[in-house]
């Protein structure tokens, strides 16, 4: 969270504008301790459930922020092996690590089984089988639950609503319920989870509600048959604010429809939070490169572009940005953009905000999560530097990339082979 005292402005204690003259933009800055205050929150909002908090690594896969998720003792929800590593590295318990996705590969499987991680979230019958055959061949047993499509609308931007069954995500009830009937046919697979994530940013409680009773539905129809279900993972997606005037789910409102869709159920309860746990920790910090003059509004063109930041181009995402000087300014209209070759790479348009000059440093606001973590080096533009902020202090964790460490791997073809 970012506080004015005097004219100074800091976040988590430090001097931002200092903090750039040091690092350079553009650079990610990350507040410790407004990531602990959101598992604290959540962490008490879940008092007395048997609950699992499985940050989802893919909203900030830094691993000092995956540091700290690991000191409050939580799991995480990966994706890739990639993510996998990750989590091992910032000392993540193996057996706290759930594995979601559709393109799991038998490689990724085996990475994961050795690691010993606590369960595979299966959205296809073409991967309970692969999961099947790769546990043989390790002489284990893996734990899994099935993704279930609820077929929900999650009242969110279409790029990222999962729920619904046209959505290439989990499997429908009747397939779920095959593989129940015919667990038998996977000796390697022990299936007694479920698992439903009906999309990211939800703002609205009701789809959320409706999820959960189908889940619920479900899980009671399963008991009845007599399959012990030992863990229900409710997913992700709980929103922030990006903007004023949205209004998110508070943590208690969210844990207490849990509750009482799940009542009864006394296995272990997953949660997959991402973007809730960390957007709101982090700023970009860039400066403008120059102002040039535009048929409608002047284009303020920042040093930070749509490879650092994507969500604005991707979903045409709103972040506030805000001059880091808190000296009072008349106010100007622009459009703001970054140096990419594309009209696509417009962090805000017609946005007014007090006058700009060049060299003057920005924040552009909630990027803590899918900012570093969705950026690329499209343009050849090296990858952002990233800090983290705790009680007046910063660490770099991740150095700048340098021009050679962004081209590493890449060299003229010398070198033919025939297959
Ligand atoms: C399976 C799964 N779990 C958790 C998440 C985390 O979502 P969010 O960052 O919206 O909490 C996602 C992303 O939407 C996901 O696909
Ligand atoms: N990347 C998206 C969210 C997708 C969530 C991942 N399933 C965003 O920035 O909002």
């Amino acid at each position: 969270m970012t506080s004015r005292a005097g004219s100074v402005p800091l976040f988590d204690g430090v001097d931002i504008a200092a903090l750039a003259s040091r690092v350079g933009t553009p650079t990610y800055a990350y507040s410790a301790s407004t990531i602990r205050a959101r598992i604290d929150e959540l962490l008490s909002a879940l008092t007395g459930l048997n609950a699992l908090v499985c940050y989802a690594a893919k909203a900030n896969s830094n691993v000092a922020v995956l540091q700290l998720m690991a000191e409050h003792e939580l799991g995480a929800d990966i994706v890739s092996a990639g993510e996998l590593w990750r989590c091992l590295q910032a000392g993540i318990r193996p057996g706290r690590i759930v594995f979601s996705g559709v393109g799991k590969t038998a490689e990724e499987m085996r990475e994961a089984l050795a690691a010993g991680i606590g369960r595979f979230n299966l959205e296809s019958r073409d991967e309970l089988e692969t999961l099947q055959a790769v546990a043989a061949s390790m002489n284990t047993v893996a734990r899994a639950a099935v993704r279930i499509n609820p077929d929900v609308d999650a009242r969110t931007h279409a790029k990222i609503s999962t729920g619904r069954a046209e959505n290439k995500f989990g499997v429908g009830l009747d397939e779920a319920r095959d593989w129940f009937d015919h667990a038998a046919g996977f000796p390697n697979v022990r299936l007694d989870g479920l698992h439903a994530h009906i999309g990211s940013q939800l703002l609205e409680l009701a789809p959320i509600r409706q999820a959960l009773q189908r889940v619920a539905a479900f899980w009671h129809e399963l008991r009845d048959a007599g399959h012990a279900i030992a863990s229900i993972d409710v997913g992700g997606g709980l929103g922030v604010r990006y903007r004023e005037g949205e209004r998110p789910i508070a943590a208690v409102g969210y844990v207490a429809a849990i509750r009482e869709a799940l009542a009864g159920f006394d296995g272990r309860l997953v949660l997959e939070p991402g973007r809730w746990l960390v957007a709101e920790a982090g700023v970009l910090l860039t400066r403008v490169i120059r102002i040039k003059p535009g048929a409608n509004h002047p284009f303020l063109v920042l040093d930070a572009a749509m490879n650092d930041l994507l969500r604005p181009s991707l979903y045409e995402a709103w972040h506030d940005i805000e001059p880091v000087d808190a000296q009072p300014r008349p106010l100007e209209t622009y459009d703001v953009v970054g140096p990419v070759c594309e009209t696509g790479d417009t962090f805000a348009r017609a946005r007014t905000l007090p006058r700009c000059n060049a060299g003057d440093l920005l924040m552009i606001h909630t990027t803590g999560a899918y900012g570093a973590s969705m950026a690329s080096t499209y343009n050849s533009r090296p990858l952002a530097a990233e800090v983290l902020l705790d009680s007046g202090r910063y660490a770099e964790v991740r150095r700048r990339q340098t021009w050679q460490e962004m081209i590493a791997g890449e060299q003229a073809a010398r070198h033919w082979h025939t297959t």
